[in-house]
């Protein structure tokens, strides 16, 4: 079998027409969807990750505010611009980009950024939320995730799925997410005593770890659906995924490629959490 690739640019450009008409219907009644960036030092994949949110919003008709700082930032001060957007009525999103260098708590900063604007869904207050299966903002990657899922009419209830990974942002919230929807969760993690064993069962497998080309042909379900959320740099400058993308294609069906997979629905849901919370806030 030769799996048939997800097209997350494709499903990102049909999703985000749907949110540009949401956009300018909000525009058209005075309030136009906006989102604040922070950036806190140079690191380049940062900086074109940030660029990458900066042009969606753009393309959509979401506003788009950046503030950037230099990588010795005094923390007070990045704290101190937060405060000022959570109290600013035109902002419907905050998202600091992270990593944030090392002076910075990370939990701390994230933590101040109103839930209502936490449009990263990375908050505690929208983490809780989203366990006990409540109304929150969805974690990005983990939503684009289950977008393409759902696209692609995949059974997720009763469905053995496998997440390699295990951070806040994309491997719990992934388990979650699945898990919520019916699946059988099984999250691996570089603790993991043999997980081909755990891969070679699942019918979804999520590979998260950062570790380029790390799950091969040969741990793979056949037939199985297989979601690459890693972004690794290789030396020669080519982006390339968790997944050994020539091994895995000859077993898996459906496979998400990297780049023009998953990375292009995170920024989407992006987009679409701060439409959201514009939503929310013209109808309070
Ligand atoms: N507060 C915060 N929120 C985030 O959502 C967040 C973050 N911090 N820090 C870093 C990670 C990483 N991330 C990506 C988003 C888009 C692509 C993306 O568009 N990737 C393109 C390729 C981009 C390229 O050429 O490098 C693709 O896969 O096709 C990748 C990675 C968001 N993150």
């Amino acid at each position: 079998m030769t799996a048939r690739n997800i097209d997350g640019v494709a499903l990102s450009a049909q999703v985000r027409g749907e949110i540009a008409q949401r956009a300018a219907e909000l525009t058209a009644q005075g309030v136009q969807p906006s989102l604040a960036v922070i950036l806190v030092g140079g690191d380049p994949a940062s900086a074109v990750y940030v660029r990458n949110k900066v042009a969606g919003c753009e393309k959509t008709g979401i506003r788009s505010l950046k503030f950037e700082y230099p990588a010795d930032a005094a923390p007070e001060e990045v704290f101190a611009k937060i405060a000022e957007l959570n109290a600013d009525p035109s902002v419907h999103g905050i998202l600091v980009q992270l990593p944030l260098p090392k002076q910075f708590d990370a939990d701390k900063v994230l933590e101040a950024i109103s839930p209502e604007k936490d449009v990263d869904g990375f908050h505690a207050e929208n983490f809780g939320l989203l366990l006990q299966g409540r109304k929150s903002f969805y974690p990005c990657t983990p939503w684009g995730v289950m977008k393409m899922l759902d696209t692609e009419k995949v059974e997720i209830k009763g469905a053995e799925a496998v997440v390699i990974g295990r951070s806040n942002i994309v491997g719990k919230p992934m388990a979650v997410m699945l898990l919520a929807r019916g699946a059988t969760v099984t999250v691996c993690h570089s603790q993991t005593k043999d997980l081909a064993f755990h891969t070679k069962r699942a019918d979804i497998v999520v590979a998260a770890v950062g570790r380029a080309k790390f799950l091969t042909g040969d741990m793979i379900k056949p037939g199985a659906v297989v979601i690459d959320v890693g972004i690794n740099r290789l030396p020669d400058g080519k982006l390339c995924g968790d997944v050994d993308f020539d091994s895995a294609r000859e077993v898996a069906s459906l496979i998400t490629p990297v780049p023009g997979g998953v990375g292009p629905m995170t920024i989407t849901m992006l987009l679409a959490n701060t439409v959201e919370s514009a939503e929310r806030a013209a109808k309070a």
